[in-house]
């Protein structure tokens, strides 16, 4: 199932169930999505309040545009299926399963939803933060191309997949990169988001900037936040720069020539610009339209 054409996911913040300050916060964010997490940021003991707070926070979403997303707990911990059916009730733009490892834990989630809700309803995010996810990714991104399996975006998992796999997380993400690679081109292949993990360190702002612009060039759509001070910065990196856009114009007013109508391959300011281009070009201007408005 393909995203919906052009919708920003620049900047997707994790707010949790069970924190009232931070869940009053949402209205006032210039955020694309938010996350209401009931996994790991809520604590054992408060997961059922936790749940229960959901009615609260969805008769109150924000009147702007912002995708409200639920992380629900794995579906194979006591609070996993529970988690599913409460959140699916609010209709939320899109359900972010935790600890995913093969497709058929999307199929089989998606079976659940068949069951009690209208197949276009809900959609489904998976996050990727296990080494069996990775080998298992082209599979599952595969799935997007069902529009039946719900499959809508991948959020990586940075910190479960360096406790997973005991790498080193070091500043520059080096032992992370190819992985992140590999997420990115699964997405592509299934047609789906990809939005890079959190940064743990918020108070640090210029690393924080340096990893959005890297993540950008990486081709992600955006990043996951996990506090309010970090939504400017990646709104800034994952919107295309007014030289990117210029660019995009001078492309789109070339072929528009009628002396190029028809071609494949034009000549503009001494560089080869072929359709594929163009093409390239009208969707960062539906982007930026997107973002715009
Ligand atoms: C990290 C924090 C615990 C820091 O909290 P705190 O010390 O309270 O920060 P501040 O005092 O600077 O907060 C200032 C005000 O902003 C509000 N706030 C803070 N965080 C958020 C938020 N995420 N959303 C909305 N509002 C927020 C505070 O309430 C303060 O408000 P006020 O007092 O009225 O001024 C905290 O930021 C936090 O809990 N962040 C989210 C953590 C979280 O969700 N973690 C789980 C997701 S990340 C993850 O699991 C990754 C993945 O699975 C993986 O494996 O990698
Ligand atoms: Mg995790």
């Amino acid at each position: 199932m393909t995203s919906e054409p052009h919708r920003p996911r620049r900047s997707v913040l994790y707010v949790p169930a069970s924190n009232d300050k931070a869940l009053a916060k949402i209205a006032a964010l210039a955020c694309d999505a938010v996350i209401i997490d009931l996994e790991d940021a809520v604590a054992p003991a408060d997961k059922v309040a936790a749940r229960e707070k959901l009615a609260g926070i969805f008769a109150s979403r924000p009147k702007r545009r912002c995708e409200m997303i639920v992380r629900v707990n794995a579906l194979s911990s006591e609070w996993g299926n529970d988690d599913l059916l409460a959140a699916a009730k609010f209709e939320p733009d899109g359900i972010l399963l935790s600890k995913v490892a093969t497709p058929r834990d999307i199929l089989e989630v998606g079976d659940v939803l068949d069951d009690n809700f209208a197949p276009d309803s809900v959609k489904l995010w998976a996050m990727i933060e296990t080494p069996k996810a990775m080998l298992n990714i082209g599979a599952i991104a595969e799935l997007g191309r069902d529009p039946a399996s719900r499959l809508n975006c991948f959020v990586a998992g940075t910190n479960d997949l360096v406790m997973e796999t005991g790498i080193l997380a070091t500043p520059d993400r080096r032992y992370l990169v190819p992985w992140l690679m590999q997420m990115v081109l699964a997405a592509r292949a299934g047609g789906i988001d990809m939005l890079d993990g959190v940064s743990n360190d918020f108070r640090d702002p210029d690393a924080f900037a340096r990893e959005c612009t890297e993540a950008a060039a990486m081709g992600f759509d955006g990043k996951t936040l996990i506090h309010p001070a970090q939504v400017d910065a990646a709104n800034h990196a994952f919107a295309p720069a007014p030289e990117a856009l210029a660019e995009a114009r001078a492309v789109k007013d070339a072929f528009a020539l009628p002396e190029n109508a028809g071609k494949g391959v034009i000549a503009l300011d001494g560089r080869m610009v072929e359709r594929l281009h163009l093409a390239q070009a009208e969707k960062l201007l539906a982007k930026a339209a997107a973002i715009g408005a």
